[in-house]
C-alpha cells in the first residue's frame, strides 16, 4: 500500500499531525505495535492523575487537621484500580475509532525500515513518500543483579493491590509522584536516590520542601545511595542493597531511574538515520539525516522536556512542514509539573540558571503563609519569579496544591511579554490562586 505519510507510533507525537495531514487531503497511516494512543493515554499521565485523585484530596484534608477535620479517609486501592480500568481502558479504542473515521489507516505491528521509502510490518510491506518516527521511550532497566525482580511505571499503574511496603530506585518525576500515591494508599515507602536531591530540574528549595512534607507523612529517603543489587528473600520479600552498604527489605521494588528512546530494531542503521544515546538526531525542521524521514516526540534527542505537550507541539509542527511550511521550529516556553504532594512546577528560566546570570533577578513570594484564607490553608503555596533587566518575566518556579493551574496562567505572561499594565488592566476572580499571583507579579514588571 502506498501512502503520502506514515507515522511509526500512535502517541501524541503522531496522531495530532496525522489528523491534520489527513484533513488536508493526504493519505496517512499510523503503525502501532502496542495500544493505540501511546504512553500518556494508556500507561502514563492519564492513569497516573486518575490514581492520584484521592491522594490529592487526602493531602488537601490534611491542611485542616485539628482545625475542623479529624479523620482521614482510607483509599480502597482495588476499587480505585477498577475505576481506572473503567475510565482509561476504553480511551485507546475510542481514539482508534476517531482516527479511522477521519480516514487514517491504523496498522498493528512492529515497523522496521527496509529502505527509505519502505517499512516492513510482519510479512507486509508499506511504502510512503514521507515518514515520521514517533516511537517514544520505554522505562530504563538498571544493569544490576536482580534487575528482573524490579517493576516499572506500567506495572504500578496496573497494581491490583497496593503492596505493604515499596522501594523506589531514584527520586525523579515518576518515583516522587508514585511514592506520594503509594503512601496515601497505605504503603510504607522508601526512595533510594543516587544524587543528593530529588526532582532535578525543579527549584532546589521547593524540591527540598516536598521531600520534607513527604518525610513528615512517613516516607523514607536515602540520598547519595546507588542501588547495586536486588535479591529475593525466602519470606517472599526483596532486599534492595546499595553500593554504600545499606539494605532495605520491601514487598515491591520499582526501577524509576529514567526512560530510554525506542530506536532499536527500526532499521535506522541500514538507511542511515543518525541517532545518539538520547534518541534520533533532527535539525530545526525535525528532519532526520534522511530528508524524507522526520522524528517527533520523546524519541528525539533534544534539550527540551519530553512531555505530552511538547510531543503534541512537534506533531502539529511536522504536519505544517509536510504541507509546505518552511519555518524552523521555535519552541515557546515549556511549563512542567511534578504531580507530587505538594505539587511543584517550573516554566522558562530556572532559578538555578538565574543565579548564574547577573542580568536576571529572582524574587521569592511565599504567599501561602499570608493568604491561607484564600489558598485552602495551603501554607506551602509559594512562587519564585525570574525577571530580566527589562523587568520582563522570563521564568517562574511554583510550589503548592494549585501550582499546575497557576503555571499555565504564567505561560502567556512570558510568551507575550505582558507588562504590569497588561495584567492590572484585567479583572481576575477572587479568592483564587491566580487571582493572588498575577497581580503580585505585576508589581515587579515594567
Ligand atoms: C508514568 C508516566 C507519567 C507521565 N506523566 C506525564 C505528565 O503528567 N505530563 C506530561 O506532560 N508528560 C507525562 N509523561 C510523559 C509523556 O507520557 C510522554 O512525553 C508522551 O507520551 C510522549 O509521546 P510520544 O508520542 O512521543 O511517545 P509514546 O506515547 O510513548 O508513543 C510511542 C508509541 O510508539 C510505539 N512504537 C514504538 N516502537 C514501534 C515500532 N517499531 N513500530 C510500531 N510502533 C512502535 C509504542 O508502542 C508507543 O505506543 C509521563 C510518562 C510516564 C511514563
Ligand atoms: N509530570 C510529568 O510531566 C512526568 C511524570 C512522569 C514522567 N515524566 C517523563 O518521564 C521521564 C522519566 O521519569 P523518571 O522519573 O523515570 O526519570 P528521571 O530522570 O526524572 O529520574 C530518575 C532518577 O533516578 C536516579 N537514578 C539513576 N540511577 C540510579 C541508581 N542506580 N540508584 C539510585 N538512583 C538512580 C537519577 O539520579 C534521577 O534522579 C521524565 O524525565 C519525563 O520526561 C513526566
Amino acid at each position: 500500500m502506498m501512502y503520502d505519510v506514515i507515522f511509526i507510533g500512535s502517541g501524541h507525537a503522531a496522531w495530532h499531525g496525522a489528523q491534520a495531514l489527513v484533513r488536508a487531503g493526504k493519505k496517512v497511516a499510523l503503525i502501532e505495535e502496542n495500544k493505540v494512543a501511546g504512553t500518556c493515554t494508556n500507561f502514563g499521565c492519564n492513569a497516573k492523575i486518575l490514581l492520584d485523585g484521592p491522594a490529592e484530596m487526602i493531602h488537601h484534608l490534611h491542611h485542616y487537621h485539628g482545625i475542623g477535620i479529624n479523620e482521614t479517609p482510607d483509599i480502597v486501592w482495588p476499587e480505585l484500580m477498577a475505576y481506572k480500568h473503567e475510565v482509561i481502558d476504553p480511551l485507546s479504542d475510542g481514539l482508534a475509532h476517531m482516527l479511522s473515521v477521519d480516514g487514517i489507516d491504523i496498522i498493528a505491528g512492529h515497523a522496521k525500515f527496509i529502505d527509505e521509502n519502505t517499512l516492513k510490518v510482519g510479512s507486509e510491506t508499506y511504502t510512503a513518500e514521507q515518514f515520521v518516527i514517533a516511537t517514544g521511550q520505554r522505562p530504563a532497566k538498571l544493569p544490576i543483579t536482580g534487575a528482573e525482580l524490579t517493576h516499572d511505571s506500567t506495572d504500578f499503574l496496573d497494581l491490583p493491590d497496593m503492596p505493604k511496603s515499596m522501594a523506589f530506585i531514584g527520586a525523579g518525576y515518576i518515583a516522587m509522584e508514585f511514592a506520594s500515591i503509594a503512601q496515601a494508599a497505605g504503603s510504607d515507602v522508601t526512595l533510594i536516590e543516587y544524587g543528593d536531591r530529588a526532582l532535578n530540574g525543579f527549584d532546589a528549595d521547593y524540591a527540598q520542601a516536598v521531600v520534607g512534607d513527604m518525610t513528615k507523612k512517613g516516607i523514607t529517603f536515602a540520598f547519595n545511595h546507588a542501588v547495586s543489587e536486588v535479591s529475593k528473600l525466602e519470606n517472599g520479600q526483596y532486599l534492595v542493597a546499595t553500593a554504600q552498604g545499606d539494605a532495605y527489605q520491601v514487598d515491591y521494588v520499582m526501577d524509576t531511574t529514567g526512560r530510554v528512546a525506542n530506536i532499536e530494531d527500526l532499521g535506522l542503521d541500514e538507511i542511515h538515520v543518525a541517532y545518539d544515546r538520547q534518541g534520533v538526531l533532527v535539525d530545526d525542521h525535525l528532519q532526520t539525516t534522511v530528508p524524507n524521514i522526520y522524528a517527533s516526540g520523546d524519541v528525539i534527542s533534544k534539550p527540551i522536556a519530553r512531555l505530552t505537550p511538547t510531543a503534541t507541539f512537534e506533531s502539529h509542527y511536522i504536519a505544517r512542514v509536510l504541507l509546505g511550511d518552511q519555518t524552523p521550529i521555535a519552541y515557546p516556553v515549556v511549563p512542567t509539573v511534578a504531580f507530587t504532594l505538594p505539587r511543584v512546577a517550573q516554566v522558562g528560566v530556572t532559578t538555578a540558571e538565574a543565579d548564574k546570570q547577573s542580568d536576571l533577578t529572582t524574587i521569592a513570594i511565599p504567599y501561602g503563609q499570608i493568604m491561607r484564607f484564600q489558598t485552602l490553608n495551603d501554607v506551602h503555596a509559594a512562587i519564585k519569579i525570574v525577571i530580566n533587566q527589562h523587568k520582563q518575566l522570563v521564568g517562574a518556579a511554583l510550589m503548592g496544591d494549585f501550582a499546575p493551574e497557576v503555571i499555565n496562567a504564567l505561560v502567556p505572561v512570558i510568551n507575550k511579554q505582558y507588562t504590569s499594565e497588561d495584567i492590572k488592566s484585567q479583572i481576575f476572580a477572587f479568592p483564587t490562586h491566580t487571582g493572588i499571583v498575577l497581580p503580585l507579579i505585576a508589581n515587579y514588571l515594567v
